[in-house]
Order: C-alpha cells, then structure tokens, then sequence
C-alpha cells in the first residue's frame, strides 16, 4: 500500500499558480532598474556559484532535470534510506541556541525564497503516491524503503513529492535553458517577507497615513490586518475560534511560525519607526516617512542577521576574515556594479540544514518563567489563528527566548523527520526532501562543492578525514560506492563544524559566498555611505545597537525580562556556549583544536581594536 495524502477536504488557495505567476518584475525595491534583475536571463542562471564548472554531462542532466547517476551508470541510494543512514532521530537542547535563533533563521530565510514547492505537493499535487502521481512528470514521489526504521511498522511506503517548479516549467523562460527554481520573493535581502515583492501589494498594505502600516488592535495587540474571507493561506486554522490570517503582501508571512512571529515584529517595528520619526520631523510627507522607516527596518534585519545571529554560528572571526563583516563598525562600501543581484541556487538549498537544529517542541511560558505547555511546532504552520487565541502570542514569544533550539549534533527531531506539514500530510520527512531535492536541482556532486570551497581535490573517501570524522565516513561508505557520488546535503550533514562556529564548512563556504555576493551587488546596502538617502554616521552607529532583545522588548509582547542576547540561552551556557563554541566544551574538538580556538578569540579581539590584520585560518 501507499501513503495516500488524498484524504483531506480540498482547501482554497490564495496563491498564485505557477501559470498565473507569469514572469512578474519585482518593484518592491526602490528603483526599477535594481529590482528588475529577480529575472534571470540563462547567461544569468548559469552565474550560480561561479566558479563551479558544470560538466557537460551533468548539465545535461540538469536540463532534463533528473538525478544524476552515480559512477557506475546506476541510480544514487533512495533518499530516505540516506537520510535515516546518517542522520539519527531524537531530541537535545542546544546549550548555546535559543528557539529565538531557529525563528529568525527561517524567517532570513524566507526574505528570499518562497512557498510554491510546498504549496505544490500538499495542495495542487497531493496524488504523487497514488496511481494518479504515475502520469504527471512534476511528481517525484519519494520510495520508503522496506527496512525503513520507523516505516517497517507502518504501511507507508511512499512520501509524496513535487519537483522544484522553475521559472521555465512556469512558462517565463525558454524551457531550453538551465531549470532556475522560481520565487516569489526579491532575491536581496529587503524584508520582502515583510513589504512583498510588488508595489501594489505594499501599497494597498499602506495606511496612507504617517508612513504607516495597516494595523489591527484585537485584546491589545497589535497586528497587520486580517483577511477578509476565510478561504485563505491559513489552512491549519482550527475555527470558529481561530480565524485571525494576516492579509500581508507576502502571503510566507503567515507560513512557518519563526516566519509568521517575526513578520508580525517587524510590522509593527517599521510603525513604530514610523511614529518617532513623525515626531521628530513634523513636515515629513508620508511617502517619506514610510521609505525612511522601511530602510531603518531592512538595516535592522541585516544588522541581527551578519552582527548579532550569523558570528556564533559561523564563528565571528572567520566572518571578520572573509569580509562579511566589517570591525570597526563604520561605514563600508563593497559596492561593485558588476555584481549581478541574485541568489545562487545553492545558498537557500544549503539552509535547509538547519532543519537538523529545529526544536519539534514548542514550549510556552508565562513572564516569570514558569512552563505553562506546548505543541508540536509542525501543527502551527499555515495557522495564524492559533497565535490571537488563549494568549499564545504571549506565551510562545518567552519560550521563544527560554527554550533551547535543537542541538547541533547530526540528529532530526523526530516531528521534523517524520510529519514536518503536521496535519497537511500522512508523512513528510524534510530532511528526506532536502536530499532529493538536490538531485533536482542538478547539483553537482558534494567533491566539486569541496574543490571550491577549499582549493582540493577529493579523489577518495579518505581526502575527507579533514572534513568528516571517522564513524561518518563509515557511514558515507557504507552508503555510497563512490565518494564522487556523495549528494551535496549528505556530506554536508555529516561535516564537522567550522572552527569557532557551530556550521559545517561547506555550508559556511555557501552561505558566505552569498552574503558577499549581496553586500558588493545591492547599492541599497545599508552600511554604504554612498547610496541613495544613505544614513549618517551617527545614524549607523544607532543601528548598530540594536538586538534582537531590544526588538522583543519594543515591540514583543509582554516583554519586559529578557537576557541581552536573546538568540542565545540566559546564563553561562549561552554566553560560554557562544564564545567558545560547544563543540570545543563538549569534546569534539581535540586540545589542540581547543588551543586554536583561544588563539583565533584572540586574533578576533585584535583585529577589531583593529591592530593587526588577520591571518588565514583553519
Ligand atoms: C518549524 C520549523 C520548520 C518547518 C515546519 C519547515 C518546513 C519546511 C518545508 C515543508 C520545506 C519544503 C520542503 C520541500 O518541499 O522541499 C522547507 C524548506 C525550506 N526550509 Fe524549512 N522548516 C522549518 C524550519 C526551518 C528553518 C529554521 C530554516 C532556517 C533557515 C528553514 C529553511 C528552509 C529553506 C531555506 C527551505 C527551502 C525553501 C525553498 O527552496 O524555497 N526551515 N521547510
């Protein structure tokens, strides 16, 4: 038998189709002439990852958009058999990251990527697994095997799949050049989780007053305006009690629940902006009293995102070396006119890693904190209604910074692993989905992502002991006959953590790929003093204070305790946890590695007295 994920009632969607999504310009962004580029010509798409040569083969692959072979000429291990190979299934607490830290994640995350491909499997194509599924090529419906560890017991066999859904299969680009996933948001980061991705979105999201938002006051707290009917994006709503779903102009605003929280923060953030800038400034039009706490808004983000959040994770003094961050706190200017705006394919691929550091818990407290209960997080995406019940918001904003995240430590929680749509569908493993995925994508194999990265060439299973511990490179044997045929997602859930951070290297490697990427091509770039209505000096230097403690305690609710570092546990693990990394604490790490640690501390703390330059590490 298969899983069959057909049972449930039909559900109307407010989102567009891919055929009605038809090649839309971006002009959220200030200038047309910026944000014209979210279209990419095939000279453009072949731009990913510069620097990686796509053999011909493989692109070849790549334009059929099916999973490569493996070296034998025959098919790469099922996915799921992968997944449940290498990683394990459980729950620990981080004793660094809070659940702060996971929500603010996919909420980045989810500036730059978009719901199609999710909406595709549970809601247009919800029959891949059923005979149905057989006669439609977008479905890729994904094998249970029979040994499976949890399915041996159950009857499911199968997990319904879609294939990515690119601007060619939508019908916006010659279907003769490279497949590029689609998306609905802007590809720079400019909060169009928040703001949407076209102007008439933002606009009718406008009060038309005071630079302000659309705002609702509902039992006292403040949110951006409901939805008129109820057929809307909120599928997982329970009415007739939960029926609040936020008429935003990016409906990912009111999806997975780190998403749904912080898109509510920064709403009420920028009217908050708006307000005090209104009243320092009196004469100030509301045009210019929206584009100003807009942009204070976008650097607020960033500044949590490359200051505050990404340093523990990918370690602060790698960040400093490679230029993602600046050390002294000034102004910057990478500006290069060359640089084409966009995400590679690769970098919103390499963040679903973090699904192996998502809770599957969500823990409530009250403002003393005391444990008050909790759900499972999986049943809270799509239902923004359970938030504006019982006091949720409340209690769910102290967990956000009480409870720990998932610990970083090769294991999937056990929701996450097994039902990640919640009540949506029979069974969903992400983590299974974000191997396979990779095959669609066309991604060379994880060696050619390692010679970027590092300048090596990986001919055996033993080049990667660097890189992989022993027992999982007995694990990546065992699972693969060839170390060439090692998927992008496997070696990278099996990598040790980069020096003085808590991510693996490729990972690291992408994610800093695109962040520079970012900062040299956006001319928008908060930190530039050379831009259109740039900030001061001074006015940089203010939003440089910010953190996201001060953002919950502006505009959260009922927040009037928190620790400093809201992304981080309250008391010595998190701020120890931080600097030294656990990983160092907990034994992974050899002394010598450990001593490393120390000396690169020490390098971070002289090079942002700015006194020594930095030399290359690890
Ligand atoms: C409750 C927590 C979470 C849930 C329920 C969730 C769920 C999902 C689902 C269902 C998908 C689509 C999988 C597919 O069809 O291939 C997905 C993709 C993704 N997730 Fe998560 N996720 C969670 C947490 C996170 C976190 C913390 C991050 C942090 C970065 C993240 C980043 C991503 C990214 C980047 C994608 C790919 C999106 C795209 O390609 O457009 N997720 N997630």
């Amino acid at each position: 038998m298969t899983s069959t994920d057909g049972g449930f009632p039909p559900v109307e969607m407010t989102l567009p189709r891919p055929q009605e999504f038809h090649c839309k310009i971006n002009i959220s962004s200030p200038d047309l002439e910026f944000a014209k580029f979210q279209l990419k010509t095939p000279e453009q798409v072949l731009i990913t990852l510069k620097g990686i040569p796509r053999p011909n083969d493989l692109r070849s692959e790549f334009l059929r958009f099916n999973p490569r072979l493996d070296s034998y000429g025959g098919p790469l291990p099922l996915a799921r058999h992968i997944r449940t190979t290498a990683l394990a299934t459980g729950t620990r607490p981080d004793l660094t990251f809070t659940q702060l830290a996971t929500h603010f994640f996919v909420f980045t995350a989810g500036d730059i990527t978009t719901v199609h491909d999710s909406v595709d499997y549970v809601v247009w194509r919800p029959y891949c697994c059923l005979p149905k599924g057989k006669s439609d090529p977008m479905c890729i419906p994904q094998k249970i095997p029979e040994d499976d560890p949890v399915h041996r017991f159950s009857h499911i066999r199968c997990q319904n799949l879609t294939r990515p859904i690119t601007y060619q299969s939508s019908g916006c680009v010659n279907n003769k050049t490279l497949p590029d996933k689609i998306s609905s948001s802007t590809p720079t980061f400019d909060l169009s989780i928040v703001y949407g991705a076209e102007l008439k979105e933002i606009e009718k999201a406008r009060l038309g007053t005071g630079g302000l938002l659309k705002y609702e006051v509902d039992e006292g707290r403040i949110y951006p305006p409901r939805t008129k009917t109820l057929a809307n994006v909120c599928l997982l709503n329970q009415p007739p009690r939960e029926t609040r779903c936020h008429d935003t102009p990016a409906v990912g605003a009111n999806s997975i629940l780190g998403i749904n929280l912080f898109a509510m923060w920064f709403w009420r953030n920028h009217n908050r902006m708006a307000l005090t800038l209104a009243e320092l400034n009196p004469c100030w039009t509301d045009e210019k009293l929206y584009q100003t706490a807009r942009d204070i808004n976008i650097a607020t983000e960033l500044q949590l995102y490359l200051y505050e959040f990404l340093p523990v994770l990918l370690g602060k003094v790698n960040l400093l070396r490679d230029s993602v961050i600046s050390a002294d706190g000034g102004f910057r200017d990478m500006y290069d006119s060359k640089i084409f705006p966009t995400q590679t394919s690769e970098y919103p691929y390499v963040l679903r890693w973090v699904h192996l550091m998502q809770e599957g818990r969500l823990k409530m407290y009250d403002t003393e904190g005391n444990y008050l209960k909790q759900v499972p997080i999986v049943n809270v995406t799509l239902r923004t209604g359970f938030l504006a019940i019982d006091d949720n918001l409340d209690y769910i904003t102290q967990g956000s910074f009480r409870q720990a995240s998932g610990k970083i430590d090769y294991t999937v929680d056990p929701d996450v692993g097994e039902r990640i749509f919640g009540g949506l569908q029979h069974m969903s493993d992400v983590a299974t989905n974000d191997l396979a995925k990779g095959r669609y994508f066309g991604f060379p194999p994880y060696v050619k992502y390692r010679k970027f990265c590092s300048g090596k060439t990986i001919n055996s299973f033993d080049d990667l002991t660097d890189i992989i511990a022993a027992d999982k490179l007995e694990l990546l044997k065992d699972l693969y006959r060839n170390v060439n045929d090692i998927d992008l997602m496997a070696g990278i859930w099996l990598e040790q953590p980069v020096f003085g951070g808590f991510a693996p290297p490729t990972f690291y490697c992408v994610v800093v790929e695109q962040l520079l990427r970012s900062i040299k091509s956006d001319r928008h770039w908060y930190e530039r003093p050379n831009r259109p209505h740039a900030f001061t000096k001074e006015q940089l230097q203010e939003i440089r204070k910010v953190s996201v403690s001060r953002l919950l305690c502006d505009v959260g609710d009922k927040v009037t305790r928190i620790q400093p570092r809201g992304f981080l546990r309250a008391g010595p693990a998190g701020y120890w946890g931080a600097r030294q990394t656990t990983a160092a604490l907990d034994g992974r790490h050899s002394t010598a590695r450990r001593s490393r640690l120390d000396e690169m501390h020490k390098i971070a703390k002289s090079e942002s007295r700015g006194k020594k330059p930095l030399s290359k590490i690890g």
